[in-house]
């Protein structure tokens, strides 16, 4: 390699920005949603660009796991992964903590996620620079395109109609709590971004309601495949209550219950496929579960927490090997992060259902020329060297900005849900 092309400068921004008051399981959004920018040059002055997490501490990993990067190729991904091994390593939790996190709904928080966190970050900004420095889009590194569009889904949450803090003016959704505005919701992100399937997450309103939501997208988008995710909030016997409800309405079934055992109890009695993105977070779980017989057949990744975009093709050969569904999940991003994943899933050729995105849940961007297109659903991927994208610096200023005074560090959903209901106590399984 040319000393040239050796990584001099990494450097992580953290940003905010406009996040609706949706509801989940563990309480409600914040007004603001945290990430980090990454940004990796080399000496010759070409820059490598991803997102990531923003929380407090993975911005602290980052910064630990930086130094390591001097010095090094771009192509010397399996170096940059050992040294980001050798200096990272979680933080020691007290069982209690440990306990609380597991019912965390973004496994991307959760400190065992760490390392695999931090290695992904630099992976896609270090594939983004290979792609500039070969002149190829990052789909090609990971062996070529599978399909030139990728599916995503339309992701409708239950909501409030403004924050209990009113930092900004409401967004454009409305409320969302009973099932004509459901429908409303799906309505209007279908006719903007034109899906062809739906998620709802649940596990916020009672079962029936939620049920009688699912019934009515189901009436007015007749043949369109749903999905509910109750980020297994429900009990073992409210899952298969529900699922008899919902017979011959859904796709696949994702995460009603908790844990492996709970879902391995829901796969015993119904005929439905189980998703996870709770249960199969990792290549140990992933273990656990075909040991028992693949109760969860769908694995929902995300390369943000599993380890960059090679482990999740890695990933997608076990799914092959053990016939096993491959989907993505989503928490809270902007057009990098899906423009990544955008290039994974491309390069994946198993890649079963849509995916899902939050991305029409955010009215900001970071990448230069502003939202992302969507035709009939999909993203086209992206054909210029590397990512295909650059970083707007406008946009990243002001939403630094957003980040210095918002004063969040830490995505705290159930805190934010104690300030409309002090008794709510987040404890899992609700219903
Ligand atoms: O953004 C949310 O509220 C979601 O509930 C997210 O945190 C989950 O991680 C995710 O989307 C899921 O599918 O479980
Ligand atoms: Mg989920």
């Amino acid at each position: 390699m040319s000393t040239s092309h050796a990584i001099r400068h990494v450097r992580i921004t953290p940003i905010a920005f406009r996040d609706p008051p949706l509801l989940n399981a563990a309480g409600i959004h914040e007004p603001w949603a945290l990430r980090s920018i990454i940004e990796i040059e080399t000496a010759a002055g070409l820059v490598g660009i991803n997102e990531s997490y923003g929380d407090l501490p993975m911005l602290e990993a980052l910064a630990k796991a930086a130094p390591a990067l001097q010095g090094l190729s771009p192509w010397s991904l399996n170096e940059m992964e050992a040294r980001v091994r050798a200096l990272v390593t979680p933080p020691k939790q007290t069982t209690s903590e440990f306990l609380t996190q597991q019912v965390s709904l973004a496994p991307g928080t959760h400190v065992s996620k760490t390392v695999a966190k931090v290695i992904s970050a630099f992976e896609v900004a270090m594939m983004d620079l290979q792609g500039q420095m070969a002149n190829a889009p990052v789909v090609d590194l990971l062996g070529g395109a599978a399909r030139d569009r990728v599916p995503y889904s339309a992701y409708l949450f239950y909501k409030y109609a403004e924050h209990i803090e009113k930092p900004y003016a409401p967004d454009a959704w409305g409320e969302a709590l009973k099932p004509e505005q459901l429908v409303a919701q799906a309505r209007r992100m279908i006719d903007q971004y034109g899906f062809q399937s739906i998620k709802l997450k649940a596990g916020a309103l009672p079962p029936e309601q939620e049920a009688a939501g699912i019934l009515a997208l189901a009436q007015a988008f007749p043949g369109t495949p749903l999905r509910i995710d109750p980020n297994g909030n429900w009990t073992v016997e409210t899952s298969l209550k529900i699922v008899q409800q919902l017979h011959g309405v859904l796709e696949y079934y994702e995460d009603p219950a908790p844990r492996l055992d709970g879902m391995a109890a829901v796969a015993r009695e119904c005929d439905v496929p189980l998703a996870t993105n709770m249960v199969v977070t990792d290549f140990a779980e992933f273990r656990r579960n075909a040991d028992m017989g693949c109760p969860v057949k769908i694995v929902l990744s995300d390369h943000h927490y599993w380890g960059g975009l090679r482990a999740t093709q890695q990933l997608s050969m076990l799914c092959r090997t053990f016939d096993l569904g491959l989907s993505m999940h989503s928490n809270s991003h902007l057009g990098i992060s899906l423009v990544a994943m955008t290039h994974l899933c491309a390069s994946v050729p198993l890649l079963t259902y849509a995916c899902d995105t939050h991305y029409p849940w955010q009215d900001e961007e970071i990448v230069t020329g502003g939202r992302l297109k969507f035709e009939n659903g999909s993203l086209r991927v992206p054909t210029g060297p590397g990512l295909g994208v650059t970083i707007d610096r406008e946009a990243l200023a002001r939403l630094h900005d957003n980040y210095l005074r918002c004063g969040i560090r830490n995505r705290d959903d159930l805190g934010q849900m104690k300030k409309y209901d002090p008794a709510f106590t987040g404890v899992q399984p609700r219903f």
